[in-house]
């Protein structure tokens, strides 16, 4: 039986999608989007709730990207899940795999039981049932209660580094980078916490909005995200890659709010760390794409979200019909902006200089439809908690190139964990 979806029509859509999110932890395996409407283009809802596990995909890591599309034709059906940043070492050898802190696979997909969406003006409930048992699923969701979070401790989590050892290792990749071995390479850097028991649920919520957040369950991990960056859009056969380089936080007021954008804006640092991550991007494209098709649609466009300014642009390739969605996941990934160029080198150097994994952190999340349409997230901004352990971990990055103040790489880092200060547990 084909995967059906009935509608209804809630009384308020926003008081729904947040009785979704309270409803869905009754799940052990559930993905909860929830798509701030920034204008980035096509989304499938404002949010989305996949839930339950009707088939998984857990395939060996070195060979689930030449499985993938075969897997995804022989159901038809949709696909949530993730790759992790390991997933580098089944496509560039000699990258080493490192497991992640909080427990989350390589790569891991599931065919959801059930399927929310939810648009404004309607709910659409998709699952291999009768129209019966969607109402009482939308029943059942309608019912439920949301608990506003009850405010007592701040969240402190702590840089695994110093910040001597951390601009010691600037200083020894900035050798790296005059020697000619690379000119940009994304250096991240790893927080946590230890014995602290949070409420996933509600600590998500109070994450700041962005468009590509989510909140992911897979039995004791959770991914809290709050990312504001797309690293791939399928459309058919039309692709779109957003990089994002280039950060510079918020001002106080509106004038000085105006000149960070605008400093960011003509920042010649910045404009060279994204200009490099476009022509990486461009590379990675091209060995899919239709000859000629390759193109920078939008370039260094400055985008604003609650606690930072973000530089962001836009290249887009139509793939050639040789090729599919695992080969477009192997010829991109990992994502430029989270790797630096040149990638193979870079890779070996992270690894290097990283000695804790990144685990799902500067992976991806997100779903496949069941035309094979693809929207999937870089792992950013986001909170990993291994609720058996009681840890929470939190990974910030920066793109290092020739131009860099190793401080201000350092502020920069502190700046990506703001979003954290206001976070009670
Ligand atoms: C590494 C992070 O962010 C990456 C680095 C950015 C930058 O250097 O400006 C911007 C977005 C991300 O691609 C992070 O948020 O942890």
């Amino acid at each position: 039986m084909a995967r059906l979806f009935y509608t209804f029509r809630p009384p308020d859509s926003y008081s729904f999608a947040a009785q979704l999110l309270t409803w869905s932890r009754k799940f052990r395996v559930f993905m909860y989007f929830k798509n701030h409407p920034y204008p980035h283009g096509w989304q499938q809802a404002p949010w989305m709730l996949a839930a339950g596990v009707r088939h998984e995909w857990k395939p060996q890591p070195e060979r689930a990207l030449a499985q993938l599309a075969s897997f995804h034709a022989s159901l038809h059906d949709w696909m949530v899940g993730h790759a992790g940043y390991h997933m580098a070492a089944h496509i560039w050898p000699g990258i080493s795999r490192k497991p992640c802190l909080c427990g989350f696979p390589e790569i891991y997909f599931f065919v959801p039981e059930i399927l929310v969406l939810v648009y404004p003006d309607q709910v659409q409930i998709g699952i291999h049932g009768s129209e019966a048992e969607a109402r009482r699923i939308f029943e059942e969701i309608s019912k439920s209660t949301v608990n506003l979070p009850q405010l007592r401790h701040p969240l402190s989590i702590f840089p695994v580094l110093t910040r001597k050892q951390y601009l010691d290792t600037i200083h020894a990749i900035l050798h790296h980078i005059r020697r000619g071995d690379c000119y940009e390479l994304n250096f991240c850097q790893l927080f946590a916490s230890d014995q602290v028991k949070i409420s996933p649920v509600e600590t998500f919520t109070q994450l700041p909005p962005a468009p590509f957040s989510l909140c992911y369950r897979l039995h004791d991990s959770y991914l809290l995200c709050a990312s504001p960056e797309r690293y791939l859009l399928k459309r058919g056969r039309q692709i779109l890659m957003q990089p994002m380089k280039g950060t510079i936080r918020r001002g106080s007021n509106a004038q000085e709010d105006a000149q960070l954008q605008l400093s960011l804006q003509q920042s010649p640092k910045e404009r060279a760390e994204n200009t490099i991550v476009v022509d990486l991007v461009r590379n990675d494209l091209s060995r899919t794409a239709v000859p000629g098709s390759v193109k920078v649609t939008e370039w260094l466009k400055i985008y604003s979200y609650p606690t930072v300014h973000q530089m962001i642009s836009t290249i887009c390739s139509e793939m050639d019909t040789a090729y599919q969605i695992g080969d477009l996941l192997a010829t991109t990934f990992p994502m430029g902006s989270m790797t630096g160029a040149p990638k193979k080198k870079v890779l070996e150097l992270i690894d290097h200089y990283e000695s804790w994994p990144r685990g799902i952190y500067s992976g991806t999340a997100g779903y496949i439809t069941p035309e094979g349409d693809m929207e999937m997230n870089v792992i950013i901004r986001s909170l990993l908690y291994a609720q058996d352990d009681r840890r929470v971990y939190y990974h910030a990055g920066s793109g290092i190139t020739c131009y860099c103040h190793p401080e201000a790489e350092w502020e920069e880092c502190l700046i990506k964990t703001k979003q954290l200060a206001h976070i009670r547990i």
